[in-house]
């Protein structure tokens, strides 16, 4: 059997967002000797046989970090395959430590502010991560058949550290230039669909491209955007696409049954787990869901949740 016969070996691993009180990231520096030595990691290691993932977690980040850690909730999981390893990784928010993390195996370690952790060299597998620290936990679409006061009335209250928008039919309406406004003045991020002029010239903060436009975007073209570009996907097809033009975050949906679409059938968290292993991107589940289902969805391989009336503020 030749070497590239062999079955590469595979690990699964859990590492810890871990927060200070001004919002800054800790990140330690792997020993050049390591797998990926030399590159800047998010906190932990090998799970062991058997072991939970809290406890795993609370175990490596006590022999490496000297903190005690007594609370972390799934953030997301990104599955990855190096030349010579795959790997599982687990990423956790650490929500309750004790203790101030310092390299107790001589490695360095830094509070890094958030505007500044894209500028450290990370393993190829901590891309999405990276990039879903920037990104909203709830994405938010604006609900059909209201009146533009009613839709200014909804960003208003809407929480910007939380939840992003997206403008949807909004994006190609004379409301636009007010609604955009409103998003930039409160610090709330937002979706244009379909149109990146319009994204640029608004200064949305991302691009959202329908199945149509997915399926006719050029990576060309979607390179100049500045903006994080999403793709609405319900299938593989749509999801291969999507990396191919290199988009960074999908929209994937029905996850449950909707009365949007009630002619579809509908993923399962199974079906959407399927659907989204071993690809490098962040996801967000749409269709039937509420803020409430985050922690199910994260445990199926998404970042965030994505919907219309449950997630709007103010509508019953
Ligand atoms: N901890 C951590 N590991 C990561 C990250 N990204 C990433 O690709 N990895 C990979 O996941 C694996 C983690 O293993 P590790 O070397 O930290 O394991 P460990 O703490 O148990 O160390 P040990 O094997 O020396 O006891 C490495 O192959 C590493 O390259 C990350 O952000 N954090
Ligand atoms: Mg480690």
């Amino acid at each position: 059997m030749s070497a590239s016969d062999e079955p590469l070996p595979e690990i699964t691993v859990v590492a810890g967002i871990i927060r200070d009180g001004e919002g800054r990231l800790c990140l330690s520096r792997r020993p050049e000797h390591k797998h990926q030595g030399g590159l800047w990691e998010f906190p932990g290691g090998k799970v062991e046989p058997g072991e939970a993932l809290d406890v795993a977690l609370a175990r490596e980040l006590h022999e490496e970090l000297g903190l005690d850690v007594t609370g972390c909730e799934p953030f997301m999981t990104v599955r990855h395959r190096y030349p010579d390893l795959k790997v599982t990784l687990h990423f956790r928010e650490v929500s309750r430590y004790g203790g101030e993390p310092h390299g107790r195996e001589g490695q360095p370690v830094e509070w890094v502010p958030l505007a500044d952790v894209t500028e450290r060299a990370f393993p190829a597998a901590n891309r999405p991560v990276a990039l879903a620290l920037r990104l909203p936990q709830e994405w938010v679409v604006v609900p059909e058949g209201l009146d533009e006061q009613a839709v200014i009335t909804g960003l208003e209250r809407l929480d910007p550290q939380r939840q992003g928008v997206y403008l949807r039919n909004w994006s190609q309406g004379p409301s636009l230039s007010r609604l955009a406004a409103v998003c930039r003045e409160r610090g709330l991020r937002f979706w244009i669909r379909d149109d990146m002029a319009l994204a640029v010239r608004e200064e949305a903060s991302g691009l959202h491209l329908s199945r149509r436009a997915l399926m006719a975007a050029s990576a060309a073209e979607l390179g100049g955007f500045a903006g994080v570009v999403s793709a609405a996907c319900h299938d593989s097809r749509a999801l291969e696409r999507a990396l191919a033009l290199d988009i960074p975050m999908a929209v994937v949906s029905p996850v449950a049954a909707t009365a949007t679409h009630p002619d579809v059938v509908p993923l399962g968290w199974d079906g959407f787990a399927a659907l989204t292993e071993v690809r490098p991107l962040v996801f967000y589940a749409l269709g039937g869901l509420s803020p409430d289902d985050l922690t199910t969805a994260r445990e199926h391989g998404a970042y965030g949740v994505a919907g219309i009336r449950a997630f709007w503020p103010g509508v019953d």
